[in-house]
């Protein structure tokens, strides 16, 4: 069976961190991006992720930030890929030497062959909603069947996922993974277990229904 990953992103709590983690996720996001209400300082990310088990991954994700913040965060915080959710330039996602994914706003016009040709060095291309002015964690999902199915390029798709759309979602586009913030939270960088957890089963569940 083909098991789609799970990011959960936003985490700000070590709880939630760990209820991710037990509710079976893949991937927990870290937000530095101070204008989100799920900005977390590097001394936070430093104490969650210093407690958490291995095998899960960490990711960083930045809008627009200054090259010189993330080199000195990633001498400071264990982070295992970098999520960009701005505009940033391919040349600029690749200098940090690691493994990244973009983030792409799916606004009219968006060639995604195009976009997998210039970010070739990415690890997959992350699709969110496109909303003027907001960079990221809209909470609105795009119409999925824009995803072209010959991509060359894992898709992690995000925006405004929740446990009653991923089933569609699946079936749609057939992601290697979902991401999602704001569909699990009882308020903004604030978890909800339950949600979490139904979260994850409902992947597993569309996964099941996909074979
Ligand atoms: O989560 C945020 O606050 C955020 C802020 C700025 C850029 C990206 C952000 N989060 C990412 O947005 C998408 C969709 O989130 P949602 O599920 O619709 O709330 C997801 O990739 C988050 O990683």
């Amino acid at each position: 069976m083909l098991r789609t990953r799970v990011k959960i992103c936003g985490i700000t709590r070590i709880e939630d961190a760990i209820a991710a983690i037990d509710a079976g996720a893949d991937a927990l996001g870290f937000v530095f991006y101070s204008k989100s209400p799920r900005a977390v300082s590097v001394e936070q990310a430093q104490s969650i992720i210093a407690a958490l088990p291995p095998f899960v991954s960490k990711v960083g994700l930045f809008v627009n930030e200054d090259a010189a913040f993330i080199r000195k965060l990633l001498g400071l915080c264990s982070l295992d890929i970098l999520q960009f959710h701005g505009d940033e330039s391919p040349e600029f996602c690749h200098s940090f030497t690691m493994p990244y994914m973009k983030a792409l706003r799916m606004r009219e016009g968006m060639d995604l062959h195009v976009a997998a040709e210039e970010y070739s060095t990415a690890r997959a291309l992350l699709l969110d909603s496109y909303k003027p002015g907001v960079p990221g964690g809209t909470g609105e999902s795009f119409d999925w069947h824009r995803i072209p199915n010959d991509l060359d390029i894992p898709i992690v798709l995000a925006g405004g996922l929740r446990v009653d759309n991923v089933a569609a979602a699946i079936s749609s586009c057939h992601p290697y993974a979902l991401d999602v913030s704001g569909g699990v939270e009882m308020a903004p960088g604030i978890k909800c277990p339950q949600k979490v957890t139904e979260f994850i089963t409902a992947i597993s569940d569309a996964d099941r229904r996909e074979e």
